[in-house]
């Protein structure tokens, strides 16, 4: 992943929400922590062309994500809720929904489908109603949505929140095998402990951006 913030911020009439901020992303995995409020959510839909930036610009892999149609391609995000990300009421109904839009054959769907389902041995998920799925077995669904139409760059916005134990760990070896590129925000700090690079919010500026255990002692001071 290539991610360039060139001045880029972001204000809602007179509330900023983040400042201009210039900075370059790439590599495997990226935390993103800070206060609740503190311009997480909006420098990742900036990443997506969800939010556009009313200064500056934001680039990914080389292009502009105010053109949304090419961005959203390589950005796939998982969002806080991942019961609102599945739109159609059967799981492998919902995840061939994004294949056809895109325009693939029925075979390449139904291969692409079966795929992703492989991959995190959730092949059972395939005919399961969404609203009946657990709230691990639900991340498994919505990542496996995104991830079927293959994006280079993933978003994962609290993917821990509310799940058990059992299914948080499920989550954190799922994002640890990920072969794509991963952008994590979090309030749980073990999830990006071992990050090499984390960045930290404050007030809608960048606090830190540091290794995890830098970054998680700077963040306990901002808390306490
Ligand atoms: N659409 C909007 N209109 C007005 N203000 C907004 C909008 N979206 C975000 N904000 C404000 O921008 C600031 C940053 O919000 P943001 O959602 O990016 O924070 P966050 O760090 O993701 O918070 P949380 O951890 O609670 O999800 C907050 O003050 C928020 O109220």
């Amino acid at each position: 992943m290539n991610i360039q913030f060139e001045s880029a911020g972001v204000s809602f009439g007179a509330r900023v929400a983040l400042e201009p901020l210039t900075l370059a992303i790439s590599g495997k995995r990226i935390g993103v922590i800070g206060l609740n409020g503190s311009g997480k959510t909006t420098f990742a839909r900036l990443i997506n062309g969800l939010t556009k930036p009313t200064s500056g610009r934001v680039m990914v892999n080389g292009r502009d994500t105010a053109d949304e149609k090419t961005v959203v391609a390589d950005v796939g995000f998982i969002f806080q809720s991942p019961q609102n990300q599945i739109i159609l009421p059967i799981v492998k109904d919902d995840i061939a929904f994004g294949l056809k839009r895109r325009g693939l054959s029925k075979g390449e769907i139904e291969a692409r489908v079966e795929g992703v389902l492989a991959r995190f041995g959730a092949e059972a998920l395939a005919d399961r109603r969404a609203h009946e799925l657990s709230g691990g077995e639900l991340q498994v669904a919505a990542l496996c949505s995104v991830l079927a139409t293959g994006p280079g760059i993933l978003i994962l916005d609290e993917p821990t929140n509310q799940l058990d134990l059992k299914n948080r760990a499920l989550v954190e070896r799922i994002i640890a095998g990920l072969p794509e590129s991963a952008i994590v925000i979090t309030h749980d700090l073990e999830l990006i402990g071992g990050f090499e690079r984390v960045l930290l919010f404050h007030q809608g500026r960048l606090a830190a951006d540091a290794p995890a255990a830098e970054a998680i002692a700077r963040y306990r001071e901002i808390a306490a």
